[in-house]
């Protein structure tokens, strides 16, 4: 449904300045039917990359396919059709004060030259829909920034679009509102079977509602797949910086802070090693205990949540020297454990 082919934007460049690349060559086909999460550093490009599917931005080079339409290819008349098909929320919701919940609502179709009553039979539901059967009549400035997302979501969904676009949608709430606008998207994706593409900051949103992740560096996707394996096993340095304060199991920054790349004489080995399933918890600590020696100390551990599935996370340590290093490998082989070797310390 949304496809983007070596597309590349450049900002600025004119009276002789050189261009600044903000995407380098962005090869992706987002998922039909699926949320997927687009994460990144500040200033990586997620906005940029997400702009240009409603034609916010149109690209420099390459093309933005949305629908089986080449965004770059369409007059004024084409976006504005593409864009009715194409919802957007905004971190900061960008409601008009002066109008009322139901007239806010009502703006796109008002905009699309749609009569009253065909209005008023579309906006109600939605209102229903969104949670704020009692509010119709209110103006935002009445409204809590959930409320107010509310709203945004349900006027994005006024035009009835296939796709619901999401540019840090949850970045202004509270961790509980976030959760309940999580939920939302959740619903309207399972049951309009809404394509829901958003970018985020927050990787405990991306945790909860996205089946498909893609990581966004320095203008570049540099990977991407289903939420529960890039999560699980980040491979870019990038995934991983971007995950290692929110996933799994935290190590203690003291501990963090001290490890080295090469073991000295008598240090120990911190692992971090991945599960699926909680039941796996309770057998493998004792394993390790009995396979690697009972020198073996838990650091960390956590049960964890991704995209639905649980994982388990347990950060160990044990002596790094040559016999317990290989018995500890040929358990990881046997049992086909994820690891991670996190560093050496005392
Ligand atoms: N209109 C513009 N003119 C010039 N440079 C721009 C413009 N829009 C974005 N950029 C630059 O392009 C790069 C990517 O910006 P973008 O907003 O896409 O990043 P981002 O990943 O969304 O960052 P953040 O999470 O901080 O919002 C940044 O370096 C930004 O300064």
């Amino acid at each position: 449904m949304v496809a983007f082919e070596g597309v590349t934007k450049h900002f600025g460049g004119a009276k002789g300045q050189p261009a600044f690349t903000a995407l380098g060559g962005v090869d992706y086909v987002v998922p039909k039917g699926a949320i997927t999460g687009i994460i990144g550093r500040s200033g990586a490009g997620k906005s940029t990359l997400i702009r240009l599917v409603n034609g916010l931005e149109l690209p420099t080079s390459g093309k933005v396919i949305v629908d089986g339409v080449d965004v770059g290819a369409l007059d004024e008349a084409g976006l504005r059709t593409l864009r009715r098909s194409v919802g957007m929320i905004f971190q900061h919701f960008n409601l008009l004060s002066s109008r009322t919940v139901y007239d806010n609502i009502a703006l796109p179709l008002e905009i699309a030259g749609i009569d009253r009553k065909t209005i008023k039979a579309r906006v109600r539901p939605l209102i229903d829909l969104v949670g704020l059967s009692d509010k119709a009549g209110r103006y935002p400035a009445e409204l809590s920034g959930g409320q107010k997302q509310r709203v945004g979501i349900a006027r994005a969904l006024a035009t009835e679009p296939k796709l619901l676009l999401s540019d840090e949608a949850t970045s202004a709430l509270d961790p509980e509102t976030t959760q309940s606008i999580l939920e939302l998207l959740k619903t309207i994706n399972r049951d309009l079977g809404l394509t829901v593409l958003l970018i985020t900051h927050e990787m405990e949103v991306v945790k909860t509602i996205a089946s498909e992740v893609a990581v966004i560096d320095k203008g570049l996707i540099v990977e991407s797949g289903r939420t529960f394996d890039i999560f699980t096993r980040p491979r870019h340095e990038t995934t991983q910086a971007l995950l290692s304060a929110s996933i799994g199991a935290k190590l203690p920054e003291w501990i963090r802070s001290d490890l080295k790349s090469e073991p000295a004489l008598g240090e120990r080995a911190l692992v971090r090693l991945i599960f699926f399933g909680e039941t796996a918890f309770q057998p493998l600590t004792a394993r390790l205990v009995a396979e690697i020696g009972p020198d073996v100390n838990i650091l960390a551990g956590a049960i964890d949540e991704i995209a639905g599935e649980p994982f388990g996370s347990l950060v160990v340590s044990y002596p790094a020297d040559p016999a317990t290093l290989e018995r500890a490998n040929d358990f990881y082989k046997q049992t086909g454990l994820a690891t991670e070797v996190l560093g050496y310390g005392a």
